[in-house]
């Protein structure tokens, strides 16, 4: 059966994922978080021309080397001189403070000699040395960063320099988490050896968070057709962006989720990928309202299930948040670091070492084992071996391509 490519997947999500809409956050709680408006510099930065070091303010033309010059005064960080540099004097000044009127050098504390009010030069003064000029940094109305622009720590301190107190950024999408499966338990419960633990709960929840989502555990369904008719139909009411079920996602007699949306009125848009692991993904959104949530079935394997969240939900969150995302895969060069073999139809992604690296490429080994329910190599792998489908066998020293598992 020919199953629909990862990129016509992908595609068709991201056409789906309309911007959610902006709030006002204060800036000591917006990290992280994506701009929905521009950031405008509500003050110039220097405000003034400033020193840019410890020493002297001086009029350059006085202040060659062996000049002694009379000390007149301080400018400090926050209090400034309030006089003016005349011929043949000179002011201390510390970093950050304002340039006194008059002065137009710095001679940096090391490159004099002081007794009591006489300051004499030991290397001659430049105009312009050690001075920031006013506006240096930004100006007033200047656009500082740009809608759609996720905020990182450096990008708080330049809004603060700036003046700004709040931005506007995208609210955070609201994502349900439906686990289903009759043998899942949760962490610390005692699980029997029949029983699984809801591993996917965990890596899903953290990724989606570390996307900007703000992230509602809805449980564990047992696999139970009219329990997961009204598990789905609660989810589909509780006024979510984005709901993603784990498990239920295949063909087997207990795998009742596609059956369970599709009754409950969801138009699948993609349902079954060209993808390894992954390939029971399902996508798509309620035909009658058009709009939310959107929902993304995930395959109960917790690599399956991490795969396809790094592939399809992490952009998706990103999307709904204003961020232009890459219409396709984002996949970077490597080179194998040994030999691989011919690729089927689905797209392959490979746990995978990097061992070293070469002509500045990293060198990239998949793990031996590749099992889909195997998430201890998922932890050491250090990205993941992307074989296209149908590529053929390649040896070590062949160029390739990685995903990489974190951001
Ligand atoms: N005859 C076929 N069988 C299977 C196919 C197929 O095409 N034909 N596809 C296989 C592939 S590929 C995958 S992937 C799995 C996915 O199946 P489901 O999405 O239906 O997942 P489950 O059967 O519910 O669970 C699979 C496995 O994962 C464990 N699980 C489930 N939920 C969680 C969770 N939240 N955290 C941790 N582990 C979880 C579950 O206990 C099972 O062991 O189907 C293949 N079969
Ligand atoms: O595609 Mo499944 O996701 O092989 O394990």
């Amino acid at each position: 059966m020919a199953l629909m490519p990862v990129e016509e997947a992908l595609a068709l999500l991201l056409a789906a994922a309309r911007p959610v809409e902006a709030e006002n956050v204060p800036l000591d709680g917006a990290q992280g978080r994506v701009l929905a408006a521009p950031v405008l510099a509500r003050r110039t930065t220097p405000g003034a021309d400033v020193s840019a070091m410890d020493g002297y303010a001086v009029r350059a033309q006085d202040a060659a080397a062996s000049a002694t010059l009379t000390l007149i005064g301080e400018s400090a960080a926050g209090r400034p001189f309030a006089g003016r540099v005349e011929p043949g004097t000179t002011v201390r000044i510390f970093t950050g403070a304002v340039l006194p009127q008059g002065a137009d050098a710095i001679v940096i504390q090391e490159d004099t000699t002081r007794e009591g009010e006489a300051v004499t030069v030991t290397e001659t003064a430049a105009i312009g040395r050690h001075i920031r000029k006013a506006g240096g940094d930004f100006a007033t109305g200047e656009t500082l960063l740009a809608p759609g622009h996720r905020l990182r720590a450096r990008d708080l301190a330049l809004i603060a320099a700036a003046d700004v107190a709040e931005v506007s950024v995208a609210r955070r999408p609201r994502l349900g988490l439906l686990s289903t499966g009759d043998e899942l338990v949760r962490p610390g419960e005692g699980a029997g050896a029949h029983q699984v633990i809801v591993s996917n709960l965990y890596s899903l929840a953290a990724l989606a968070r570390e996307a900007g989502a703000e992230v509602i555990d809805l449980g564990i369904l047992p696999d139970d057709m009219a329990k997961t008719r009204a598990g789905v139909r609660d989810a589909l009411g509780a006024g979510l962006d984005v709901l993603v079920t784990t498990g239920g996602a295949s063909v087997g007699d207990h795998d009742l989720i596609a059956p369970a949306l599709t009754a409950e009125g969801v138009a699948l848009a993609v349902h079954k990928i060209a993808l390894r692991p992954g390939k029971p993904l399902m996508f798509g959104s309620p035909a009658k309202e058009a709009a939310r949530p959107l929902v993304l079935g995930l395959p109960g394997n917790p690599v399956s299930a991490h795969v396809c969240a790094l592939i399809f939900l992490v952009p998706l969150l990103k999307a709904l948040q204003g961020v232009d995302v890459p219409p396709g895969l984002e996949l970077r060069p490597a080179r194998l670091a040994g030999p691989v073999k011919a690729n089927e139809q689905r797209m392959d992604f490979q746990r995978a070492e990097i061992v070293g690296d070469e002509d500045g490429l990293p060198l990239v080994r998949p793990l031996p084992v590749q099992d889909s329910s195997m998430l201890a190599n998922l932890a050491r792998a250090d990205v993941l071996l992307v074989r296209r489908p149908f590529a053929p066998a390649a040896q070590a020293g062949e160029d390739c391509e990685i995903f990489p598992l974190e951001d």
